[in-house]
């Protein structure tokens, strides 16, 4: 490194709709559907707020669902284990050393129907209405149910666009329903801001229950790190951040140093601070912010729930996710499975979890069909080094995606992954490589039959180009060993003279002919 209080939920009431809060009539078992579990359409209108108070102020006015809950449970539990924790405690782990999930209260959740859990999301787009004005927190019942309004650290996070990708799918892989989720145009430049923002906040919660929590620690290649300093910072929470020295982007590696992050630099790689982090955490009492805490996930299962919206909840026939430590491709499949399960939509896509060949420890394991046990591997360095990993904490929870999913894993060579960056940036976007690596897998699907010309297909984009652009120097340099580099595009260095800036362009004129 040279440079370098539980039932406190709050609902948005659409004036507009009282039927909107009619309990389904369906509701399952343990919950009675009453009255007391849907707000009165007598409930007092919405106020506007007042000249004295700002929007957290408002927000304590705002009349609540009640009796929406979430627990801990051991991740794919068998159906008659009892084990749970409460989401105030502070743990990573289930008693067998098997991972967690958070497990909402699916009978209370179903009392209102899909019809009213479709508006009420959608009530809430593109408002200022703490804390909904944020694309995670408008799912708020679906995410954190109990956490107090104020006790949330949100910068309006997710919301984030769904690029038609026209010019490349038409051109390239003569598809016309094409779609890019551009999670990396986001506060601190990728995906990984949906799920900090629910894990700060309840951190935030824990200490305020005076909770033994002094700060938030992560292992990471850039991402998690760059977007746990700055909720931290806003939520004035000491960060600490573990990265393998020289292996993240100059502009990852500033980000924590900026928000005033303890940064480590160690020399290992991913996968060694992973290890580092997981035993400081179990000594100090800094609470673990990467994916093995389950928290994380509700926040970026809600990207899912966006796209949905985003189709006016009609349902893709394919998603496309780069994976590393491999939360990602689970929190997209929770998303989609609770959209059915709560009635709004009938279906959830197919997946495809895409990997760099240099770093593929799960398409091995899928090649094998699942059926060996998961070795973990030595990664090699690639140019999608935020998923250089090569012992991924949430394997279980991909393979149970993908199988539940009727998923696809695919890999892409350094080449594929930094050619697919190029060509999709030649057609207007401004990708990072991990992006190269899910476009790699639909070209390679598409090419196979498998992915069809009509078939609607979203590919997630985890990481804003920005962060990557020595990656793109290099490319369009021609400065990688052994890579054609097919599509570079150098600048021509031309004297600064009217002459010789004719001539050139002339030139470029008659070679590009055909293009015009
Ligand atoms: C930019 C980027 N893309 C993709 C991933 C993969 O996500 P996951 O680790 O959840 O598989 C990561 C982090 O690992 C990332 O930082
Ligand atoms: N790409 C990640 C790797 C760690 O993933 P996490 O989701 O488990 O925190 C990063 O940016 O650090």
């Amino acid at each position: 490194m040279a440079f370098f209080s539980l039932l406190h939920s709050a609902t948005y009431f659409p004036s507009h709709s009282e039927t909107l809060f009619r309990p389904h009539s369906t509701a399952s078992s343990t919950v009675r559907c009453t009255s007391q579990t849907t707000p009165s359409p007598a409930a007092p209108p919405q106020k506007h707020r007042r000249s004295d108070e700002n929007i957290r102020d408002e927000a304590r006015r705002r009349p609540q669902l009640q009796n929406l809950s979430a627990r801990y449970v051991p991740f794919d539990a068998p159906p008659l284990s009892t084990e749970s924790y409460s989401l105030d405690e502070i743990v990573y782990r289930s008693q067998s050393g098997g991972l967690l999930d958070v497990q909402h209260d699916f009978a209370a959740l179903k009392c209102y129907d899909g019809a009213f859990w479709r508006n009420l999301f959608d009530s809430r787009v593109g408002k200022t209405t703490w804390p909904y004005g944020s694309g995670v927190w408008s799912k708020k019942e679906w995410v954190l149910p109990e956490i107090d309004d104020d006790d949330i650290i949100s910068a309006f996070e997710g919301n984030s666009n769904l690029f038609w990708a026209e010019r490349f799918g038409k051109q390239y892989l003569q598809m016309n329903d094409l779609w890019v989720k551009h999670c990396g145009i986001s506060h601190t430049g990728s995906f990984k801001d949906l799920g900090m923002t629910v894990l700060v906040s309840q951190v935030n919660r824990l200490r305020k229950m005076n909770k033994p929590v002094v700060g938030v620690g992560c292992a990471s290649t850039g991402d998690t790190s760059a977007a746990l300093s700055a909720y931290c910072a806003a939520a004035g929470i000491p960060s600490i951040v573990f990265l393998p020295a020289d292996k993240i982007s100059t502009a990852q590696l500033v980000q924590p140093i900026a928000n005033g992050a303890f940064v480590l630099s160690l020399d290992t790689d991913f996968d060694g601070c992973m290890h580092l982090i997981r035993e400081v955490t179990a000594e100090l009492p800094i609470y673990l912010a990467n994916s093995l805490n389950s928290l994380r996930l509700e926040g970026q299962k809600t990207a899912a729930i966006e796209i949905l919206q985003q189709f006016n909840w009609e349902v893709p026939d394919w998603v496309i996710v780069p994976g590393g430590n491999l939360g990602n491709i689970y929190a997209f499949y929770k998303g989609f499975h609770m959209c059915k399960e709560l009635g709004l939509v009938d279906r959830i896509p197919r997946l495809v979890c895409a990997q760099a060949a240099n770093a593929n420890p799960l398409y091995l394991h899928y090649k094998s069909g699942f059926d060996q046990d998961f070795n973990p591997m030595k990664a090699d360095t690639t140019f999608a080094s935020a998923i250089q990993i090569g012992d991924p904490v949430s394997i279980d929870r991909a393979v149970y995606a993908l199988k539940k999913s009727n998923g696809i894993v695919e890999e892409a060579t350094e080449e594929e992954l930094m050619d697919a960056m190029a060509l999709a940036d030649s057609t207007g976007m401004f990708i990072c490589p991990h992006t190269g690596v899910a476009l790699t897998a639909l070209m390679k699907l598409r090419k196979a039959g498998v992915i069809e010309a009509n078939d609607r297909t979203v590919v997630v984009s985890t990481a804003h180009g920005l962060k990557f652009t020595q990656s793109k120097i290099e490319y369009h340099s021609k400065n990688i060993q052994e890579m054609a580099c097919r599509l570079a595009n150098p600048p021509v260095k031309v004297k600064a003279e009217f002459g010789s800036v004719m001539d050139v362009l002339k030139e470029y004129l008659k070679n590009n002919e055909s293009k015009w």
